[in-house]
């Protein structure tokens, strides 16, 4: 009796093994087939896509390595952004990155995270393609969209904004919330932005938002990232306990999307003189707007026709993403809950 039992413990377990070891197989091979590798003996580089079966990697390999100055659609902190247009209509968008010189283990921790950023996959948010890696710099390879960024059509050439009416302005701010929800809640490890700001808000060919440069203030070294940063993100977003801390949480995105917010709200910059005057945060600036029911006359200007109730209920969302204490603010599902009450009719 006891030899009987002990034979079905040691087949029970022989069986979980040999079940455990097909699946890690079986996932290995997936993951395999999702990554194309490609040796570039020329440079001594190579190019790994994550998901283009439908592209010729060697054309891909030989246009990516081919981008000049007049490809350039716009540069950041972290680089210059190429245009790379495939047999001649499919887009992407190449961001070089200068290399940091770092060793060999560095640089699998640096392929490491560039794969787990190519797992992620969601409407909301813009999606890498693959990297080339050579021995001065890398190259990541995105979506293109079309629309450019948030910042350029709100600050840019005001002919921009008139696409920007109430409708679109809170189908971006939902979307945006959605994206940066995705990454704080649903993403395994979860991923914290580091960098919501308008120029990381990008609008594709349906001025639907995607959430863009998610990861690469971690990919980077911290003192390599931005020249108006004072460890990672960009001043007029940060969130007030980071600069106690240095420590960047989901809590600090909240408050940065609280800053897009009001930027989508009012039309003006985080850095406007407005909610700086005489020391005045940003959060106090808005608290006094919400209090004295001002919000109607501190919408932007080129905001002709708008429902005014909604646009309140923005800016009381806003206010609560901003508030100081970072427990107090909501967290981005939350967010997303709220301002999908707003429209319920239009959620999709
Ligand atoms: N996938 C993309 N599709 C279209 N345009 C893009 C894409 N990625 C970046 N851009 C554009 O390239 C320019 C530079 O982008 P980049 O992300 O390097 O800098 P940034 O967001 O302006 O600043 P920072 O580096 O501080 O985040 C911006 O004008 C941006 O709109």
């Amino acid at each position: 009796m006891g030899s009987n039992i002990a034979l079905y413990v040691a087949i029970s377990v022989v069986c979980f093994a040999i079940s455990k070891i097909i699946m890690a197989v079986l996932c290995y091979r997936r993951w395999k087939r999702r990554q194309m590798l490609i040796q570039d003996s020329f440079r001594g580089g190579k190019l790994v896509l994550f998901r283009s079966p439908t592209i010729k990697p060697n054309v891909f390999l030989k246009k990516t390595t081919k981008l000049s100055n007049k490809d350039i659609i716009g540069s950041g902190g972290f680089g210059t952004v190429y245009k790379l247009i495939i047999d001649d209509c499919i887009p992407f968008a190449v961001k070089r990155l200068n290399r940091l010189g770092g060793a060999a283990d560095q640089d699998r921790g640096f392929q490491r995270e560039l794969a787990a950023m190519g797992d992620i996959k969601h409407r909301n948010v813009v999606s890498l393609h693959g990297y080339y890696t050579a021995p001065h710099y890398h190259l990541l390879i995105y979506d293109l969209m079309p629309n450019g960024s948030l910042d350029a059509l709100l600050h840019g050439k005001s002919i921009n904004k008139m696409l920007l009416d109430w409708s679109t302005r809170y189908k971006i701010a939902l979307g945006a919330a959605r994206g940066i929800s995705y990454l704080h809640h649903d993403c395994i490890p979860h991923i914290i932005h580091r960098d919501i700001k308008s120029s990381n808000i990008l609008l594709d060919h349906n001025l639907e938002a995607r959430v863009s440069d998610f990861g690469l203030a971690t990919l980077m070294e911290p003192d390599k990232t931005h020249v108006s940063t004072l460890v990672a993100g960009t001043f007029g977003y940060l969130a007030p306990e980071y600069f106690d801390t240095g420590k960047a949480t989901a809590k600090g995105d909240v408050y940065s999307f609280g800053v897009v917010l009001l930027e989508l709200l009012t039309g003006k910059k985080p850095t406007d003189e407005t909610f700086i005057e005489e020391g005045t945060k940003l959060v106090t600036w808005v608290k006094s707007v919400v209090q004295d029911k001002r919000e109607e006359y501190e919408i932007d200007s080129s905001l002709v026709d708008f429902p005014v109730e909604e646009a309140n209920n923005v800016f009381s969302i806003a206010l609560m993403c901003l508030e100081a204490e970072p427990t107090n603010r909501p967290t981005m599902a939350e967010v997303v809950k709220m301002l999908e009450q707003i429209k319920p009719e239009d959620i999709k």
